[in-house]
């Protein structure tokens, strides 16, 4: 989702961090005398991810406005067509436009820019990563999948976004991977006044965690072979993933639900169609720390939860003449 190297390898780790720290269970945070102290080392760990993220803004901040100045010498002497604009220089037009409707700091940049690459890069990689790893230890259902794409897409072009609605049986697996895998497995909400859910009484100003993790597993959402890998499930269910189905909420529900939704749903299809059209996966017996042939299935705790190893395989080239 990053690329690599440079930026990306530094930007990759404090992500990593940051999830992490988030669902660790802080003492201070809930045994009151304790709160002014850093019982964990929590506040050493948080100011130096703090310090690390910050630099890596500033400097990928400041390279774009270096790049910009040029560009724009570069334009005052009539050399150069206009470069096509992306969300971080939309964001540098606002801050640097004294007549702006909204007014934009630095720090607001960076915050946007952190919120985007926290929430939105690991969590969609992390998903696709569990998809995969499900369907390398399930091949028939990976044989499944591929025979709907190459029915679909057929073997002279790579798959695009434009067939994703096409592809039942891949958007079932994605369903499913969100069932047993919702890479954030809890949300939380605060009540703002009194209410009574379920014949409890939630007092104001509580703090509420509805945790999708257990409810995805739950026997009572989902009877039929309820802890098994099994997209079939959704080919003929109408439970949806947008937040009305309260069984499946993998983007969470109502006002605060992710709004990198819609863009998520588009790269998933997308990428792991991709990914079964074009290669045959072979495990390397060991390596990614499952049993042989397979690929192991823990999780790694924190804010997400993604899969403990790195999925460590080698893509068969299967479409040599569209990759
Ligand atoms: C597989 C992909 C993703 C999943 C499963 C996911 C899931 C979630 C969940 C469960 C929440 C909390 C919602 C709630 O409390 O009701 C959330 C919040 C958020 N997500 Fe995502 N997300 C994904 C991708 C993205 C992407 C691609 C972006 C941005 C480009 C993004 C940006 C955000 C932001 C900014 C919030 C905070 C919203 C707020 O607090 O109002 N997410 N996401």
């Amino acid at each position: 989702m990053l690329g690599s190297g440079g930026h990306a390898d530094v930007a990759r780790r404090v992500i990593r961090e940051v999830s992490q720290i988030f669902g660790e269970f802080n003492v201070s945070d809930f045994v009151w005398c304790l709160r002014k102290f850093d019982v964990q080392g929590f506040k050493r760990r948080s100011d130096n991810i703090h310090r690390r993220y910050d630099e890596l803004l500033e400097s990928i901040i400041g390279s774009r406005e270096q790049a910009r100045k040029e560009e724009s010498t570069r334009n005052e002497a009539g050399d150069e067509d206009e470069k096509v604009k992306d969300f971080l220089d939309v964001l540098l037009d606002v801050m640097e436009d004294d007549g702006a409707e909204i007014e934009l700091t630095r720090d607001h940049i960076k915050a946007l820019v952190l919120d985007f690459f926290t929430a939105g890069t690991d969590t969609t990689a992390a998903t696709l990563d569990w998809s995969l790893a499900e369907l390398i230890n399930h091949p028939q259902l990976l044989t499944k999948a591929r025979q709907e794409i190459d029915r679909v897409v057929g073997s002279d072009r790579l798959v695009q976004e434009s067939d994703a609605p096409n592809l039942p049986y891949v958007q079932a697996i994605i369903k499913e991977t969100f069932r047993l895998h919702p890479i954030i497995p809890m949300i939380a909400r605060k009540s703002t006044r009194e209410c009574h859910v379920n014949g409890y009484t939630i007092p104001a100003e509580t703090l509420l965690f509805v945790n999708m993790w257990s409810i995805g597993r739950d026997p009572n959402h989902w009877p039929d072979r309820t802890l098994e890998f099994w997209p079939d499930r959704f080919v003929r269910s109408d439970v949806d993933i947008t937040g009305q189905h309260f069984q499946l909420l993998p983007f969470g529900s109502g006002r605060r639900s992710c709004p990198g939704m819609p863009l998520a749903l588009r790269q998933l299809p997308t990428a792991l169609a991709a990914m079964i059209q074009c290669f045959d996966w072979k495990v390397i017996s060991g390596v990614d720390g499952g049993d042989a042939g397979l690929v192991s299935m823990d999780e790694r705790p924190g804010l997400t939860v993604p899969r403990a190893h790195d999925l460590v395989c080698i893509p068969v080239a299967r479409l040599p003449n569209i990759i």
